[in-house]
């Protein structure tokens, strides 16, 4: 799969399969196209040439109802981690089962169980902009996690966070994954990678050159 924008091509001859149950970081500088690729990787964007599937389909023969239903089993942690800033916390997290009109949370029995997971439910009733920014980046992890997918992408879950709350998102995401979910991380931040690599099999990719490599153990 190789994908351009018209400033130039990002990246070319890419091919990875993610493994159902696999952990995963996406690593590379500032623009290398770590956003592009999670976005191809979820079918907000197609490749330039080249195939990507998701969960076996082609996005390219893919209806937009059926990337919807795809979509329901990828949940994105978003590196802005917008929310609407009039709705509570609570109600903010609440829409994507209003707007699909389906019950899920099935590793959580509701709401509530899911917010004291991530640690926020003395925050429910607070107002988006009321809120910290490493309570911002659990309540993203969160609202990724309603219609309980099978794979999580999080781009940058713990940038502008200090260390403590990133090892506490990482270990959020390392108990997702041993609940048997599919993650990749995107970030710039080998400390959290290699701390990563001290408690879950994680394969590390580097964007470079245009190619996805394997990054070394020299990390
Ligand atoms: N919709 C778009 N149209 C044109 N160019 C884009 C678009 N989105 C991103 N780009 C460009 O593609 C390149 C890769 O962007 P991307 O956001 O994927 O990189 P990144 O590795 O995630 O960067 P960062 O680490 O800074 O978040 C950048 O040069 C960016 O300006």
């Amino acid at each position: 799969m190789a994908h351009s924008y018209s400033g130039g091509e990002l990246f070319n001859e890419v091919s990875l399969r993610l493994a159902p149950g696999s952990f995963h970081f996406l690593t590379g500088p500032s623009g290398s196209g770590k956003t592009t690729f999670l976005k191809l990787c979820y079918g907000a964007l197609v490749p330039s040439s080249g195939v990507v599937r998701i969960f076996d389909d082609d996005v390219r023969q893919m209806s937009r109802d059926d990337i919807a239903l795809a979509r329901r089993r990828v949940g994105v942690v978003h590196q802005d981690c917008q929310f609407l800033d009039h709705l509570s916390l609570q109600e903010n997290l609440a829409l994507p089962l209003t707007v699909s009109g389906h019950e899920a949370l099935d590793d959580y029995a509701n709401l509530k169980e899911l917010m004291g997971w991530v640690g926020l439910t003395s925050r429910a009733d607070a107002l988006p902009p009321e809120l910290s920014g490493g309570e911002r980046q659990r309540a993203a992890l969160a609202r990724a996690l309603i219609m309980s997918p099978d794979v999580i992408l999080a781009d940058e879950p713990t940038g502008n966070v200090d260390w403590e709350m990133s090892q506490r998102l990482l270990t959020l995401l390392i108990e997702l994954n041993r609940m048997g979910k599919t993650i990749m991380i995107a970030t710039h931040d080998l400390g959290l990678i290699r701390a990563a690599k001290n408690h879950v099999q994680a394969r590390v990719l580097r964007i470079s050159e245009r190619r996805l490599q394997l990054a070394g153990a020299d990390l």
